[in-house]
């Protein structure tokens, strides 16, 4: 696949409050296709409420320029209570992801898109499993999956790693990684994990003070 260099999202001085709160002041960045952006910083500086800032303020004014239709974006949001009885099984709730068209069923298409993103993440074997009889790291490959079966071009991971072991926490990145490569899809990973930003970040969106700064992360070409 030919890489584009344009880029996807362009943050240009935009103002994260809550209430009467500012918490970024004048945040300018940009997200290039095919990257892996981690953003960090300390607990309450303001990570979450500036994807809801980019998502509300998705092409409305200048301050969240994008170069995608809304739905090419997805976002994974930091908490979600599955219920060790919930039914649905891995295969159905990956299917939920998908942008439906009018028939109720899964077109042909639709059904190898499922297939395809089931095999990337590595889920074959648990495809008919309930998913609340999976485990956690089980659990962040399922919303992983349901969001990339939206084929997005910038998919936004809140904290995915949080709840796992280290061994999870690599299996996961590593699978993003693959992802990344083969789709060019852009990804913005907040997370608390230094290891992490090192080990798998093209570039560091550090909040510290009100401010972001964006820097490439050492060793990366
Ligand atoms: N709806 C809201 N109303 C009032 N305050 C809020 C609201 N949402 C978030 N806050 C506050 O804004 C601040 C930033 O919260 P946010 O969740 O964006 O931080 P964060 O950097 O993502 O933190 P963490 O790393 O702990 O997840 C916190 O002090 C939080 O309590």
């Amino acid at each position: 696949m030919k890489e584009n260099k344009q880029p996807l999202l362009s943050v240009n001085n935009l103002n994260v409050a809550v209430q009467d709160r500012t918490l970024i002041n004048n945040l300018s960045f940009q997200i290039l296709p095919a990257t892996l952006t981690c953003v960090t910083g300390e607990n309450g500086v303001g990570k979450t409420t500036m994807v809801k800032a980019i998502l509300k303020n998705f092409n409305k004014n200048n301050a969240v320029k994008v170069n995608l239709k809304r739905s090419q974006l997805q976002y994974v949001p930091q908490f979600r209570n599955i219920d060790n009885d919930y039914p649905l099984t891995v295969k159905d709730f990956i299917s939920l992801g998908l942008q439906h068209s009018i028939i109720p069923w899964l077109s042909k298409r639709e059904k190898a898109l499922v297939s395809k993103v089931i095999k990337m993440t590595n889920l074959e074997a648990l495809a008919k499993t309930p998913l609340g009889n999976c485990s956690g790291g089980e659990q962040q490959r399922v919303f992983l999956a349901q969001a990339l079966v939206s084929e997005p071009k910038l998919l936004i991971l809140d904290e995915s790693t949080a709840s796992l072991d280290k061994e999870a926490k690599f299996l996961l990145l590593d699978m993003v990684k693959q992802v990344i490569k083969k789709t060019h899809t852009a990804v913005v990973f907040i997370t608390h994990d230094p290891v992490l930003v090192q080990t798998y970040g093209d570039y560091d969106l550090n909040i510290y003070n009100h401010q972001g700064t964006i820097s490439k992360i050492k060793g990366v070409k």
